[in-house]
Formats: C-alpha cells, structure tokens, sequence
C-alpha cells in the first residue's frame, strides 16, 4: 500500500494557465511549481494579477491550466471537487440575508442530501469552531462584518473537508478586527489541523499565519520566492515584534519588489 500520510495534498508542476481575451493572452499563471503538504498554513502574497486567486481555482477545479500537472490528494482537481476534498471561503462573506447563520451553513448540506439530524450537528460543530455557538439563530445583518466572515468559514468548514481555500477572506475589514481574526484562525487550524491555503495582500498576516510564503509576481503570474518560515506554530501576536517575524517580513518584500523590477 502507498503511504500517503506524506504524499504531499497538493502538487502542481509547470503549471500554466493563458486566458484568451479579446485584448490578447494573458498568462495569469506561468510554470508554477509548488508542493504542499498535510497540515501546512500556505500564503500566497503578491500584488494585483498575479495569478493568487487563478491558483486557487485551479485547485478547487473552477479554472483549468492550459498546461502542466497538478493534483489535489493525490487525484485530479475534478476528482477532488467530487469527492469534496476542500471547503473555499471567499473575499466577501457572501451569505443570504433572509437565512439564519445557521440557514445559510446548512444550505450546501441541504442541497447535498444530509440528513436534518446530520445538517444539525455539522452546524453546532462549524459555530463552534469560529466561536458563533449563540448565534445559530442570528441573521447576518445582526453580525458585524468579522462575524459574518466567520459565518463564511463556518459554512466552508461544514463538510469537515482537510482543505480550507481562502480568498483574501479578510480583506475588507479593518486592523483590529483582521489581527483577532488571524488569531482564531490559527486557534482553528491548530485544532482541526488541516491544510489551508490562503490568499492575501498583506505581509505581516501572511507572515503571522503560515508555515510557507508563496511570493507571487504578474505579468506573467509566476512564483518569485517560497519561503518555509521558522516561526513555532503557535503563535501570538506580539511575535510580530520578535527579529525572525521583521527578518522573513524583509524577505517577502524582497521578493515582492524582485518581482516588480522584471516588469
Ligand atoms: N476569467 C478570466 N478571463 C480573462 N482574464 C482573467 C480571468 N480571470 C483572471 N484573469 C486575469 O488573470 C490575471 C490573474 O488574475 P487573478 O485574479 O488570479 O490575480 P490575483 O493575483 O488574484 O489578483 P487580485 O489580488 O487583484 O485578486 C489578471 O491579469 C486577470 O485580469
């Protein structure tokens, strides 16, 4: 039998991916090679067009490369999607507002056939990893904006899938909200252990939150510099003062401004 516990969740090799527009190619993704293992907190950081989002819909199966390999959990990402091998947050919570929070996690279970009994207990269990138990009942419009987010995360993490992909889920709050944010997500990854992939623009969450910086440059989409940081993983916020917080931060704006003078 093949071992997987170390087969990494996701692989990709040369993958490229061109999209065809009326004004010319754009190669939003060119020959990315990037493993992840089980477990891992992955950052992708990069400016605007990179190709951060059109990674991650490759993974989820929601854009196809036009070349190169890659694998979710060892299979194809549409054998992956089937097999619902990953729950994917988006930038804007996006929940329905004539739902309960409890309403809108379910509704994925619903239209995928649990049972009401096992509906139920998927959403206790999501609320109570994003710390929302008391608010089943809530509508989103009775949530700030940090708490419709974890409603979000809540809903993605209802199919107990190992893989969380997250869009830049924290983008549009503000810095006091973002850094407690940050702070239950590491809270929750430590505790469900899976593997996340994130997307973002900052540089102090991305090196707060991961264990791999993937420093991304457009134009076109490429990986610049992967960096394995050496942060313990449990981690609080004032470790963002400490010298190998301020010494990785350096490096991924290296990396960023590398990718810059080849425009
Ligand atoms: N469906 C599409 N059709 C044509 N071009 C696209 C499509 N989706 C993305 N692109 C282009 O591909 C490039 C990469 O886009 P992508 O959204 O992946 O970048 P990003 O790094 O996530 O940017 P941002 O930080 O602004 O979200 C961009 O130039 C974008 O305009």
């Amino acid at each position: 039998m093949t071992d997987t516990s170390t087969a990494p969740v996701i692989s990709a090799r040369d993958l490229s991916l061109t999209f065809q527009t009326n004004d010319g190619p754009v190669h939003a993704l060119k020959d990315v090679s990037l493993d992840i293992s089980r477990g891992e907190f992955v950052s992708f950081i990069g400016p605007s067009g990179c190709g951060k989002t059109t990674f991650l819909r490759v993974i989820a199966d929601l854009e196809q490369p036009t070349s190169g390999t890659i694998t979710v959990n060892g299979m194809s990402p549409e054998a992956a999607r089937r097999a619902r091998a990953y729950g994917y947050v988006f930038q804007a919570a996006g929940l329905y507002p004539w739902r309960t929070i409890a309403g809108n996690i379910k509704l994925p279970l619903e239209i995928m056939g649990y049972s009401s009994t096992e509906q139920q207990s998927r959403v206790e269990k999501a609320l109570e990893l994003v710390e929302l138990s008391g608010f089943a009942r809530k509508f989103p419009w009775q949530l700030s904006g940090g708490m419709q987010q974890r409603a979000s995360i809540a809903r993605a993490l209802a199919f107990d899938a190992d893989i969380l992909l997250m869009d830049e889920p924290f983008g549009a709050l503000d810095e006091i909200v973002r850094d407690r944010l940050n702070e239950q997500l590491l809270e929750l990854w430590a505790r469900t252990e899976k593997t996340i992939g994130f997307v973002t623009h900052s540089i102090p969450e991305a090196v707060y939150l991961s264990t791999k910086i993937v420093v991304m440059s457009p134009r076109p989409g490429r990986i610049t510099d992967i960096i394995d940081s050496p942060l313990p993983r449990i981690r609080p916020l004032d470790i963002r003062d400490s010298p190998e917080f301020i010494e990785i931060a350096q490096r991924v704006r290296e990396g960023l401004r590398a990718g810059h003078l080849d425009d």
